[in-house]
Parts: structure tokens; C-alpha cells; sequence
């Protein structure tokens, strides 16, 4: 590495208190540099190795802060997360949640609010191993890995053709997995409302997932005054469908439960749904605009589980061998008599570190975090409204953190048959606003890999044809197809 820092060193006692940084251009600053290559948090990367690991950077007016190691990043995540728990103000951001990007989860300010839509999410997002919602959990991800078996079949048997554009049926099964957990109501791959909804939130995912100048130039907001309102048209639709296929379905049954028998709300709540609305009746501080943003954001949830999905056959196809383990490790598993679930993911380490090296490799994307008040970094000063970057593309892709880290080898997550993560990879980040959806992302995402390999072979149509992005953990909505046939040697096929 060129840098002379490392994760473990501390900043020398002499050096000056002013950040170092690029000199940034009038008005637009230094965006221009984050141009240069596929993804700003590559040109992050090349920039540490010039400033360090802590730099300042001007993007159109706003300050900005990118930290690159472990040791910075735990600091600001961790020991002073409290300094740091705001959100940048994107005007993007606020088209996508209804004007007002405080509706949204992961990209509100801290607030008392958050911490009770984060509490209330926490028991169904976060299910204990062998509790009620782990088994629901491995129910709906097997029933409707089923499905989506059926799916795959029907289309190679009409269409007798291996080529399968897989990426929208892993996305409606994902989908359904989500809903049939949170709200207990699943949908017919064919329904068109429901084929709607998974690619409206998909289109939403890899928006999201994307850059734009007008996020640090308001003023180029005219230009950008057709897609900003498309992007307010998609999550109209959002809502309605969620209003009127999920919750009025809901209400309604509740009504009628409530004129004869007691409801079964007067118990435990069945599902998330059930705790949003029992909340809503308890808590005056939540109002029903509340109740459904959080419903849509995590069921929203589904895209990035289904783009994971999409990213880890793509790494299996690069590299058959690693479809080919994780077909060994299913097989000795399940000894071809049973289909897998949840409960094997423990003693299936190579497929979990096929997902955690895919995670590693994709490197999405910490949220962007704001100053909330005036504070330090590593002694230096940093004011309040202060965009901070937590650079963990530098932590995923660095040769101090990793050896050949342009490899793809899950083996680096096994040590003596078991997973083990290093403390600096955190692809779900750490910390007060760390993700609360990675237990339903390692779990519908491990039964998917293994239940599509378990029946399959999986190959590229057209290797050429597969592109992804560097720290990106969305392809676009419309993506390649692979070649799916069914696999010699499965007896359950
Ligand atoms: C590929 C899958 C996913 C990855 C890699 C991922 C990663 C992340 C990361 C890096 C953050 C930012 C944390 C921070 O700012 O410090 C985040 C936030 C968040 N994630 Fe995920 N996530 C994934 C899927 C999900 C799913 C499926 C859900 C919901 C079911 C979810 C819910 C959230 C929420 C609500 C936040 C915001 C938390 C807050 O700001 O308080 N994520 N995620």
C-alpha cells in the first residue's frame, strides 16, 4: 500500500490540527474527482493513499469527511456513534419517501422516533435462533424456495430453453418471503399488481444504490425534474398497492373479528404487521403515516436480499467451482433426501462464506453519516452538519486487511470448518444505526443459493454479458440471464 498509515497506528502528536484534503473547485468542489473512477469509494480509496486516512472533501456546498480504517471508522461509528447519527439531506432522498426523508428508516436523522420504529422492527428482523419467528422464518423461506422450483421449471419446460432471466423470479420469491413473514399474505408470481410492486421497489434499490451530481448541486434540480418525479410516482404506487393489498385486507378481517369474536390481536402480535398496528393503538407518538413506511421500508427489504441473490450466483458462475462445493456441502448434508433449511445453515460454513465473501466482494455501501454536533475525528475538529463517508470499500478490498483481496475465495470466512469474520468486516456496518435486516439477508439468502443449487447446475449464457459494479450491491433492474438445467445427479429433481 502506498499510505503509511495502518489500521493500528495513531496519528502522529505533531501533526497540524487543519484535515488534510484536495484543494476543491469553486462551486462544485471536488466532485469532479469522484468521477474519475466506477464507483466514488474507489476514488475514496485512491484518495486515502494520497491524504490518509482521514480527509476532507467539498461536494458542491457540502462539507464532507471520508475515514478509510478500521480504527477511524470504529471511532466514529462506535465510540462517538451519538456525534454522528444524522443523515445527509438528499433531495433524492426526500422524492423517495413521499417528500420527506425522514420517513424513511435508514435514511432519517437519529430521533425518539427511530429508536421506537427501530425497537418495534427489532423481534421480527432479528429473530433468536429456535424462537417462534425463527421457525415462521424457516417455514415461509422453504415453502416459498418451493415455489420459486416450480417457477424455474415451468419456465425451462415452456419455454425448452436453460436461459432463465432468474433475476425477477429470485426478486418475487424474496418478495413473498418477506410478506408472507411480516404480514402473513403472499402473492401469485403472475399477479400484475404484485409483478408491479417487486419491480417498483427494485428500480427503487438500485436509484438508491446510485450517485448523482444533483445531490450536491440543488441548483441542477430542474434538469433532473422528470426522474426526481418518477421516482415520486414509483412510491405512490408503492403505497397504494401496500394500503390496498396488505393492510385494508388486514383491517378489514379485523373488523369483522372485532364484531363477533375477540380478535387475535388481544394476544402476542402474529406477525410485524400485527406489532405495527398494535403500536399504533398504544403509542400516541405514532400516527398511521408512520405505521406505513415502516411496513413498505422493510418490505422493501425484499430488493436487497434478491440482488444479493442475483450477485452470488453471478460469483458462482464466474467461478463453477464454487457452485460445485457448495452442491457437495448440500448433498452431504441433506444426503439427497430432504430439502435444506435454516437449521443446516450452521453446519454448512461453505455456503455461508460464499454469501459473506460475495458481501465482501459487492461491498455495499454504508448509509452516509452527518455530524450532529460540533466534534472531533482523530483530534481533528469537525462541525456540526459534517457528511462523514465510512470508506468500507477500503476495509473490503485493502491488502493490509486481506490476502489476494481481488480473489474470490470464500475460504478466507473458514477457520478449522467454522466461520470466522475478522472484527473490521462489517458489511451491515456496527454501531447505534448499524442494519437490522441482516438475519432475514443471511437466512432467505442461504435458502435460496442452496435450494437452487441443490436442484440445478447454474452457468453463465454469456460471461461477457455480466457486469457489475464495484461497492455496489444492486445490478440493474434488467439484468442478464444464466443457464439453469436441472442437475444429474439430485434425486430429489
Ligand atoms: C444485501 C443486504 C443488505 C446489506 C449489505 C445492508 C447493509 C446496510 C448498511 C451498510 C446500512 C447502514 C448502516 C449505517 O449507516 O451505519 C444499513 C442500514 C439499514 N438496513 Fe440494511 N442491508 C441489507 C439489507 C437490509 C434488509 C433486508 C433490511 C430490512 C429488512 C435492512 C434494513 C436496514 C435499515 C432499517 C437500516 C437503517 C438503520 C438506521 O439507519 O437506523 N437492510 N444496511
Amino acid at each position: 500500500l502506498g499510505h503509511s498509515f495502518t489500521g493500528n497506528q495513531k496519528p502522529s502528536a505533531t501533526h497540524s490540527k487543519r484535515m488534510p484534503g484536495p484543494m476543491p473547485w469553486p462551486l462544485i468542489g471536488d466532485l469532479p474527482r469522484l468521477g474519475a473512477t466506477a464507483s466514488p469509494f474507489q476514488a475514496f480509496s485512491q484518495m486515502s493513499r494520497v491524504y490518509g486516512e482521514i480527509y476532507k472533501l467539498r461536494l458542491g456546498s457540502a462539507d464532507c469527511v471520508v475515514v478509510s480504517s478500521f480504527r477511524l471508522i470504529k471511532e466514529v461509528l462506535i465510540a462517538k456513534g451519538a456525534h454522528f447519527g444524522g443523515r445527509p439531506d438528499l433531495l433524492r432522498f426526500h422524492a423517495l419517501f413521499g417528500g420527506d426523508r425522514n420517513n424513511s428508516l435508514a435514511l432519517c436523522d437519529w430521533s425518539s422516533l427511530q429508536k421506537t420504529r427501530r425497537g418495534i422492527a427489532r423481534t421480527y428482523c432479528s429473530p433468536r435462533f429456535a424462537s417462534s419467528n425463527y421457525d415462521q422464518l424457516d417455514r415461509v423461506a422453504g415453502q416459498e424456495a418451493d415455489c420459486l422450483l416450480q417457477h424455474v421449471d415451468l419456465h425451462i419446460r415452456t419455454t425448452d430453453s436453460a436461459t432463465v432471466h432468474i433475476k425477477p423470479l429470485l426478486l418475487a420469491a424474496c418478495a413473498n418471503m418477506f410478506s408472507s413473514y411480516m404480514c402473513s399474505v403472499r402473492f401469485k408470481y403472475e399477479d400484475t399488481g404484485f409483478r408491479d410492486m417487486v419491480r417498483r421497489f427494485d428500480g427503487i434499490f438500485w436509484e438508491i444504490n446510485q450517485g448523482y451530481a444533483v445531490d450536491f448541486l440543488p441548483w441542477l434540480q430542474p434538469f433532473y425534474s422528470k426522474h426526481l418525479a418518477k421516482l415520486a410516482g414509483w412510491t405512490r404506487d408503492i403505497r397504494r398497492f401496500v394500503h390496498e393489498r396488505v393492510v385494508e385486507d388486514r383491517l378489514q378481517k379485523s373488523a369483522a373479528k372485532e364484531g363477533g369474536e375477540p380478535t387475535s390481536n388481544e394476544g402476542a402480535p402474529k406477525d410485524f404487521t400485527d406489532a405495527l398496528l398494535a403500536h399504533l393503538r398504544d403509542d400516541p407518538s405514532l400516527t398511521w403515516h408512520h405505521i406505513l413506511y415502516e411496513l413498505e421500508d422493510f418490505l422493501g427489504g425484499h430488493s436487497a436480499v434478491g440482488n444479493l441473490a442475483m450477485l452470488v450466483l453471478t460469483a458462482i458462475v464466474r467461478h463453477p467451482q464454487v457452485g460445485k462445493k457448495i452442491q457437495e456441502e448440500v448433498d452431504s448434508i441433506t444426503k439427497g433426501t430432504r430439502s435444506i433449511n435454516l437449521f443446516d445453515k450452521a453446519e454448512m460454513p461453505y455456503t455461508e462464506a460464499t454469501i459473506l465473501e460475495t458481501l465482501r466482494t459487492t461491498s455495499s455501501p454504508i448509509v452516509p453519516h452527518v455530524a450532529t454536533q460540533h466534534t472531533t475525528i482523530a483530534d481533528y475538529t469537525v462541525q456540526k452538519g459534517t457528511i462523514v463517508f465510512l470508506n468500507n470499500y477500503e476495509l473490503n478490498t485493502a491488502a493490509e486487511y486481506w490476502e489476494e483481496p481481488e480473489q474470490f475465495r470464500p475460504e478466507r470466512f473458514i477457520s478449522n470448518g467454522q466461520i470466522k469474520k475478522p472484527e473490521y468486516f462489517i458489511p451491515f456496518s456496527t454501531g447505534k444505526r448499524t442494519c437490522i435486516g441482516q438475519k432475514l439477508v443471511n437466512g432467505f439468502c442461504f435458502i435460496l443459493i442452496t435450494r437452487l443449487l441443490q436442484h440445478y447446475d447454474i452457468s453463465a449464457v454469456d460471461l461477457e454479458q455480466i457486469d457489475t459494479r464495484p461497492a455496489c450491491v444492486a445490478l440493474p433492474p434488467d439484468s442478464f440471464p444464466l443457464k439453469i438445467t436441472h442437475r444429474k445427479c439430485s434425486i430429489l429433481t
